[in-house]
């Protein structure tokens, strides 16, 4: 049986066989040279999905004042996180070809819960997220969810802090990092003046929201 089958025993048909234009899971995966294990799908969520997923994160109230900018659950997430989860693993799920890598290692897409930390921050313009290694409490596999403005994260070799990987994250886009991307790799987000460039052009910065999605170790 090829792995699209397995998964496809284990996790029923994948939504895009089964459901309606807008809720079509994108094909659109990007591997980013150089970075092993990172990659992007940058139309992930349609602007109607966008849209769905901000006003259920607004409705949990967590974001009402711009001092509070980030929410952490741990073990049973909302309803809305669970079905994000879904997506992110149909999506993966998509991207499988009889010789192409996938996305996520499939080892890492079959454990149950596929997530069961989450974070949404909200970045106001000219916030970001210092270099870092995700805490090696949580597994490999991480899963973020960008709506509302675009950045750019960068990615820096922890061997080698010179070299520097810049990515776009725009509104509705998913990133995925395991393996090397995950351990090797620093992340982050500067937003000061001069470090949110793209193709030459400084980027507009408004409001950022994201959605962090992990599994913590046993
Ligand atoms: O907000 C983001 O896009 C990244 C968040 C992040 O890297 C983290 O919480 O560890
Ligand atoms: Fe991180």
């Amino acid at each position: 049986m090829d792995e699209k089958a397995v998964l496809e025993q284990v996790f029923g048909q994948s939504s895009s066989d089964s459901e309606g234009e807008d809720e079509e899971v994108q094909f659109d995966w990007e591997e980013i040279p150089g970075v092993k294990g990172l990659w992007v799908s940058r139309n992930f969520l349609s602007p109607h999905k966008q849209s769905t997923l901000f006003s259920e994160v607004q409705s949990e109230n967590w974001f009402t004042k711009p001092s509070n900018n980030q929410a952490m659950r741990f073990g049973d997430l909302p309803t809305w996180a669970i079905q994000l989860s879904h997506s992110i693993c149909d999506s993966v799920l998509a991207a499988s070809d009889d010789d192409q890598l996938l996305p996520l290692p499939l080892d890492l897409l079959l454990r149950q819960p596929l997530f069961d930390q989450m974070i949404v921050n909200q970045y106001q313009p000219g916030e970001g997220i210092c270099a870092h290694v995700d805490l090696l409490r949580f597994e490999d596999g991480i899963a973020i969810v960008s709506l509302e403005s675009s950045c750019v994260m960068h990615f820096t070799s922890v061997d080698n802090e010179l070299v520097s990987v810049p990515v776009l994250l725009n509104p509705g886009s998913l990133v995925v990092m395991s393996g090397e991307a995950r351990y090797r790799w620093k992340h982050e987000i500067n937003r000061r003046p001069g470090f949110q460039t793209w193709e030459g052009r400084e980027l507009d910065q408004m409001r950022r929201t994201s959605v962090t999605l992990r599994k913590l170790c046993e």
